[in-house]
């Protein structure tokens, strides 16, 4: 794919840069081309790390570099400073009794920062606050790194630039830390993200810290808000919820991509399925599980096959391990993941060496051979996590025994599959449909984080979005609130939806 003028000027340019990129401005495909020019220009020996907020999102960057990139660091925030600090130099600032093998369990809490750390003294666990606005792991990373001149030495050593995405999600702790080492390290530094998409303010997300960096004098600054996946008329909407993008409204001759439709409870379903066109995707988003799980079921009813994408047992737990527990589930589950497949997760931020493939298999096929038997199947668990240095725990175990036992959540491993699917705004983060139906009063609009998950919601349209406005309290907030918003900028509601 040809880079846009904008997204090479975002590759070409040197130093330290901050992107605003609105949603589908294709970031992650202008930051593994940014990527993979400045490793190919870097003639030092220094390495680069590309921090993202999931596995999933850094296996995407690996996936797609082509270059080589087994020496740099591609993972997740948690693991690089669990990796390149605290577990390097905890001993270095709190002393030799934490000269120790350390894992993380976030299910484990505490109150305060102290109590953490005899946590790590007595049980070895990176645990996490009971206030899931603070953030331990980084707190503690800030410690060491400000105490610690080793620690300092080796990052400035090590790195040369430090590519952070996502970073709208980022929290105080996290903010603090990474401009430290831009700041106080003077190791280049590249962040990108959009605080329209900032849904995770509920725990600890603190998008100000995002646009304060557009405010430092040592950062370029490049906005993308070129949208290659919506139609103007879905683009217009979702910029006009927004005073940043308001600027960036084109009118359209037609308004009929979006509709809004004002049914009763009992016809909702037959309304909605009589603007969706079959045979190309759609999915119906939902605040929450249970709406998107009986949405699925009415529309099924009515006549289009939708199905419900299940929040699994296995994907909340938030151990080391959790990564393991994901590639067990899809190796039984879906038909083409091999065992080639679950070796090709293992996180390479750690210390771990690529273990043998024949014993991973082996291990794997005897899962495989247990999945009548909890106990055995624990068993065989057990040993391949042991085999890969990992630790497991008997409610995880039966977590995933749950996952694979119980057909229903299958379906949550294959989403791709499905044409029409029913699942919450939250998971669908990242991902694009052609048709999207949202419902008025999943938000009120009547603060910012609310506006933020209607954005995140309707950008994932390309083609339809399909607005349900039901008569209820926080359906009509809905209506006057967005009302209020266009008019901001002089428009209607009508302007831009179809009635
Ligand atoms: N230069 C380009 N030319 C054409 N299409 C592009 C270009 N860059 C990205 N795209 C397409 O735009 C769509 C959005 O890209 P992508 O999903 O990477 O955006 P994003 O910024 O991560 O979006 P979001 O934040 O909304 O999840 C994709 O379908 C991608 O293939």
């Amino acid at each position: 794919m040809k880079l846009s003028p904008i997204q090479e000027k975002i590759v070409e340019t040197p130093g330290n840069l901050i992107v605003r990129a609105s949603a589908g401005t294709g970031k992650t495909h202008t930051m593994v081309n940014k990527i993979a020019k400045e490793i190919d220009d870097n003639h030092t020996h220094k390495v680069i790390a590309a921090i993202t907020f999931t596995i999933k999102a850094a296996q995407e960057i690996k996936d797609r570099l082509s270059v080589d990139v087994v020496q740099h660091f591609i993972g997740t925030n948690n693991s690089f400073v669990i990796e390149e600090v605290i577990k390097p130099f905890m001993k270095d600032v709190y002393g030799a009794d934490f000269d120790l093998d350390m894992s993380t369990d976030y299910s484990a809490k505490v109150d305060t920062f102290q109590e953490a750390i005899e946590k790590i003294r007595n049980e070895g666990i990176l645990c996490s606050y009971r206030d899931n606005k603070r953030n331990f792991i980084f707190d503690l990373a800030q410690e060491i790194v400000e105490n610690s001149s080793a620690c300092r030495l080796y990052l400035q050593a090590k790195y040369f630039k430090i590519y952070i995405d996502e970073y709208q999600d980022c929290d105080k702790s996290m903010h603090k830390f990474f401009m430290y080492l831009c700041d106080e390290l003077n190791i280049e530094t590249f962040v990108v993200g959009d605080e329209k998409q900032s849904i995770y303010i509920w725990r600890g997300a603190y998008p100000e810290a995002f646009k304060s960096i557009w405010n430092k004098p040592n950062f370029k600054k490049i906005f993308m808000g070129d949208n290659f996946r919506s139609c103007q008329q879905i683009q217009n909407y979702s910029n006009l919820l927004c005073d940043e993008t308001r600027s960036l409204y084109n009118p359209t001759e037609n308004i009929d991509n979006i509709v809004w439709l004002s049914p009763t409870k009992a016809n909702w379903a037959t309304e909605v399925l009589s603007n969706i066109v079959p045979d190309k995707k759609s999915a119906l988003l939902r605040f929450s599980n249970d709406n998107a799980r009986i949405g699925a079921s009415e529309l099924t009813t009515n006549g289009l096959e939708y199905v419900y994408i299940p929040q699994t047992p296995i994907a909340d737990i938030t151990t080391d391990t959790a990564w393991l527990y994901t590639a067990i589930a899809k190796y039984l589950i879906i038909e083409k993941y091999s065992a080639y497949d679950v070796i090709s997760e293992i996180p390479v931020e750690g210390n771990e060496s690529r273990k043998t493939v024949s014993t991973v298999k082996r291990l794997l096929k005897r899962i495989e051979e247990t999945i009548d038997d909890e106990q055995s199947f624990g068993s065989c668990v057990t040993a391949l996590a042991e085999y890969l240095g990992y630790d497991t725990r008997p409610d995880h175990i039966n977590k995933l025994f749950k996952t694979i036992s119980d057909t229903s959540f299958h379906v949550a491993f294959e989403a791709d599959k499905y044409k029409h699917i029913a699942i919450t705004f939250h998971s669908s983060k990242g991902l694009e449909f052609e048709q999207v139906i949202v419902f008025a009063e999943d938000y009120r609009l009547s603060d910012m984080s609310s506006i933020y998950n209607h954005y995140v919601a309707v950008t994932r349209a390309k083609s339809k979005l399909i607005i349900v406005k039901l008569n209820n309290y926080n359906a009509n907030c809905f209506q006057n609130n967005l009302q209020k918003i266009f008019s901001e900028s002089g428009h209607n509601i009508e302007d831009v939806v179809l009635f």
